[in-house]
């Protein structure tokens, strides 16, 4: 075959294919990078690159063997053998297959492979390449207009098509096409020259009689032309600078084409533009050169455009990542410079380092199993990845683990004096609380710890729990953590989370010891007696674990999850009821109740105490202010009468608040104003000038200045400085007259509610978490005659007071029965028992006394004794049960003005107990049988021989 092709026969026919223009390429082209790729190209069957067509050079020199080597290129690309035209001339052919051409032109001197789908077209141009007839004219399609199919739907249907309709379809103009090679269904065109369709000789497939078209005739020295043509020709260069696929060609192109040949230049710039099909058909159809050189150059131009937005967009973006490239480059430089000078070690490293720093010190106080632990956990962090949410959790893990003060106590100071003068500075009163605290501080000392015990305040709000747990602290030389336990319900907050949950942390006690920093502070834990019911695990037990000596050695945090020894820690909690206490905890308890003050020591307290404080943080000094007794008394009676004194602290607050604005007001009005200022200032300049004037005239007449003019000035200046000073102002009065100035109209007014108690009332004392008060229970007789003998109840009783007012029915009814059997009264009345104030609820056994005294009162139509109160529980017999809350209940009592008490006999030793200025006025009974008290309330001569 090879030997065929390369007889000079063969040549001449490759001369004839090319018609005008030679089909050539010497060796340097063939082997040049825009050849390599179109091979590439040819083989990838990639109908896009390869329809940007293949430019074939014209030119006369040709030699022989460079021909040859021309077509044994395309030879070597086609399993099927080309076959080299032979018999006929290009100008023989007026009668051509049409090749649909789907995407663009075939512009003449370019190769062009295509894809032929319609079997019976493939067919014959196999055929028409036998018979040594290999040309076809190739005809771009037009687009269908109003569909809106894509390229590859377009050369799908175009196939379909037959005859008249495929005719229609198709642009007159077109390109006489030389096949170069067939291989498969893929058809190598190389262009020739214009065609123009005349008629449709036959249909299927479609064959046309065709017109060879001409360039119109130009003159090719028209300046105009030229100009042009060079213009194309720069633009190209443009182009191709941009591209290094058309680059090499381009060169071989100048050096082939000279400038004689403007049509073809003018094709090579709308065949490597990457303009669209119709306007690359514009330029296939216009036969003027001038116009076609022109439309070429308007497609380059636009070529051009497109790649300098193209650059400027790729420019951007590589702008951007550059920047980011650049700062990754230098934040790495960086480090490994940090690193290589020692100035920082990476992150994990950082780590380490921090957490072996807090724990060398006290390496060796802190117990082996946790040492082992925080050792494997540095281990771990090292291994882990910095960023996964494992190392988070070991980093805070290790964190809590090397911050907590392993080992590390304060010294305990067990110096009772030092105790005793810290409790006094800070409490007035309070005897018998300080006494079992410094008990506890001896035993301490005597033990040389004062660990394993478990103190608990317990009193009325307000009455100094919290701060006499603070000046144990203090006297002790612990550092002190108060946490609330009030409502808490999850046990998470006392033993804390599993490590496991996101966001997990410790229980309250280790927090505590992280932020005290020593191992043996005083937790004071509040509101124990208010401690919720959880739902997940019970709170009081976990308390138990925390409390109780026995077990806190070895206290397991979830979180920690390493035993901590707690038993050096000492817990102080306060209550304000004991009965709600958990049984378990109050077992291990030591109660120590703070009852309440009576008026008496709130008014010490508030004097030495609370109105010093507070003057002090207000900013008052002591000579600008007086608060007279009898306005701390009114205060206190009028205004604060429960147990403790926070209120009474509030209303001080209050009153030296007001004091403080009295003051600043008084000093501010004192001062001249700002206005006054600026004019005094000008009048002492104008003064000042006209004395010196005056002085200057003096002294050049007497030769000294005058003496009165300076004594002036001087006493005005004493007088500004005067004003200025705050001590100077006057001094505040606050006293019962001017009280509800400061602090409103008083909350109570009356101190009792009967000065002498009308028949059927006698007050009662009761005992609340608020403290003790005082309350009166009420009969009347609601029917007459008829009798009924029921008893009926009001006050919001709870059901032990209506049993308890049930049982003194009877025993009233019995005694009555015994001192008076004439008297029909229970026999013939229905009774009303009421308790006020009725809104709030009440309950317990020990009105008893209480209301059988009222109860007869009544049915006797007697009096009973004035300022007399009572307490205590009454069995069916007439037996006084003991009641609780003595002390509360005698304040209370005190704090009413009553005169008289009757206790029950079980609890005199309470009352012993208590303070000589609690017991002080007080006139009290113990009784253990109701008939007692009946003497003492209704049988005055019987009282005072008993007394
Ligand atoms: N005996 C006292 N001497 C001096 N100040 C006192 C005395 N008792 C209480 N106070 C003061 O009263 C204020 C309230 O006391 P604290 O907060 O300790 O009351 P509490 O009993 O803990 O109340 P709660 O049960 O509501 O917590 C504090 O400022 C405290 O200093």
């Amino acid at each position: 075959m090879l030997k065929a092709l390369r007889s000079s026969s063969c040549l001449q026919q490759a001369r004839f294919a090319t018609g005008a223009s030679y089909l050539h390429s010497n060796s340097r082209q063939l082997s040049s990078p825009f050849h390599r790729l179109l091979r590439s190209v040819l083989g990838d069957k990639n109908p896009k690159l390869v329809q940007r067509v293949f430019f074939c050079s014209d030119s006369s020199d040709v030699s022989e063997s460079d021909a040859v080597s021309a077509i044994d290129e395309v030879e070597s690309k086609s399993a099927a053998a080309i076959v080299p035209t032979a018999m006929k001339k290009p100008d023989d052919f007026l009668e051509v297959l049409a090749l649909p051409l789907p995407h663009r032109p075939l512009f003449p001197g370019f190769y062009m492979p295509i894809y032929v789908k319609d079997p019976k077209l493939l067919a014959a141009l196999v055929e028409s390449r036998k018979r040594q007839a290999p040309y076809a004219g190739a005809f771009l399609v037009k687009d269908d207009s109003g569909s809106e199919a894509t390229n590859s739907d377009t050369e799908k249907n175009i196939y379909e098509l037959k005859g008249k309709e495929l005719l229609n379809r198709l642009h007159d103009i077109g390109t006489l096409a030389q096949i170069s090679s067939i291989q498969g269904d893929q058809v190598v065109l190389i262009g020739h020259r214009r065609l123009h369709i005349t008629e449709m000789v036959s249909e299927d497939p479609l064959t046309v009689k065709v017109d060879h078209l001409k360039d119109l005739p130009y003159n090719k020295d028209d300046d105009v032309i030229k100009a042009t043509s060079f213009e194309v020709i720069t633009t190209l260069r443009d182009v191709l600078k941009t591209s290094s696929l058309w680059r090499d060609h381009v060169q071989t192109y100048n050096q082939h084409i000279g400038d004689f040949n403007y049509p073809k230049l003018a094709d090579f710039g709308a065949a490597i533009s990457g303009s669209n099909k119709l306007q690359c058909q514009q330029v296939l159809e216009e036969l003027d050169v001038y116009k076609r050189l022109r439309l070429s150059l308007e497609l380059l131009k636009k070529e051009m455009e497109i790649h300098r937005i193209q650059e400027s967009i790729a420019k951007a973006i590589e702008e951007k990542i550059s920047t980011e490239q650049r700062r990754y480059l230098l934040s790495e430089q960086l480090k490994a410079i940090k690193k290589e000078l020692g100035l920082e070690t990476d992150d994990k490293t950082a780590l380490t380092d921090k957490f072996r720093d807090r724990i060398d010190p006290n390496k060796e106080k802190i117990p082996p199993h946790v040492m082992q632990v925080i050792d494997e956990e540095l281990k771990k962090l090292q291994l882990l990845e910095g960023s996964s949410s494992e190392f988070n959790v070991t980093r805070n893990y290790l964190d809590w683990l090397t911050a907590l003060p392993w080992g590390n106590y304060s010294d305990e100071n067990f110096n009772v004096l030092r105790a005793q003068q810290f409790l006094d500075e800070d409490h007035y009163g309070l005897t018998d609380v300080k006494e079992r605290i410094l008990e506890f501080i001896a035993v301490g000392k005597l033990r040389g710890t004062s660990q394993g015990k478990i103190i608990c305040l317990s009193g009325p709000p307000g009455v100094g729990k919290t701060s006499i747990g603070r000046s144990i602290a203090r006297a002790l030389n612990r550092k002190f953590y108060r946490f609330s336990v009030g409502g808490l319900s999850d046990v998470a907050e006392i033993k804390g989370h599993r490590r496991t949950y996101i966001g997990a942390m410790p229980g309250k006690m280790i927090q505590c010891l992280k932020s005290v920093g020593t191992a043996n502070p005083l937790v004071l834990i509040d509101e124990i007696d208010k401690l919720g019911r959880g739902n997940a695990g019970d709170p009081s037990s976990a308390m138990l674990e925390l409390l109780d000596p026995e077990q806190n050695a070895n206290f397991l945090d979830h979180y920690l999850d390493v035993p901590i020894d707690l038993s050096k820690v000492l817990f102080v909690c306060t209550a304000n009821v004991v009965e709600t206490i958990p049984g378990p905890l109050l077992d291990r308890m030591e109660i120590i109740p703070i009852a309440g003050y009576i008026t008496d020591e709130k008014m010490h307290i508030a004097r030495d105490y609370l109105e010093k404080n507070t003057r002090d943080a207000c900013g008052v000094k002591p000579q600008q202010v007086e608060v007279t007794e009898s306005a701390l008394l009114s205060l206190i009676e009028n205004y604060c009468r429960e147990a403790g004194v926070r209120n009474l602290q509030k209303h001080i607050e209050k009153i030296y608040r007001k004091i403080a604005l009295q003051l600043v007001r008084q000093g501010t009005q004192n001062e001249p104003s700002v206005l006054e200022n600026e004019s005094n200032q000008s009048s002492t300049e104008s003064t000042q000038s006209s004395t010196n004037s005056t002085h200057g005239a003096t002294e050049s007449k007497e030769g000294e200045p005058r003496s009165d003019t300076t004594e002036e000035t001087e006493v005005k200046t004493n007088q500004a400085s005067d004003l200025k000073d705050p001590e100077a102002t006057e001094k505040v009065l606050v006293d019962e007259k001017n009280l509800a100035d400061y602090v409103g109209k008083p909350v109570f007014h009356a101190e009792r509610m009967y000065d002498q108690t009308p028949l059927g009332v006698v007050m009662g004392l009761a005992w609340t978490a608020m403290g003790g008060s005082t309350l009166y229970i009420e009969t009347t007789q609601v029917e007459q005659g008829e009798g009924k003998g029921a008893l009926h109840l009001t006050g919001q009783l709870g059901d032990v007071m209506k049993e308890s007012a049930q049982i003194a029915h009877t025993v009233a009814r019995a005694i009555l029965a015994a001192k008076d059997h004439e008297n029909p009264f229970f026999a013939n009345s229905k009774v009303h028992l009421h308790v006020p104030a009725g809104a709030t609820p009440k309950d317990g056994p020990s009105a008893g006394c209480t209301m059988i005294t009222s109860l007869l009162s009544l049915a006797m139509n007697k009096h009973v004794k004035k300022d007399l109160a009572m307490t205590g529980e009454v069995t069916l017999t007439g037996r006084v049960l003991p009641i609780g809350g003595v002390k509360e209940k005698t304040i209370a009592a005190r704090r009413s003005g009553v005169k008289t008490l009757i206790f029950p006999l079980a609890n005199k030793r309470d009352f012993d107990e208590l303070a000589p200025n609690v017991k002080e006025g007080l006139d009290v009974h113990f009784v253990d049988d109701y008939n007692q008290i009946y003497d003492l309330a209704f049988e005055n001569e019987k009282l005072k021989s008993l007394h």
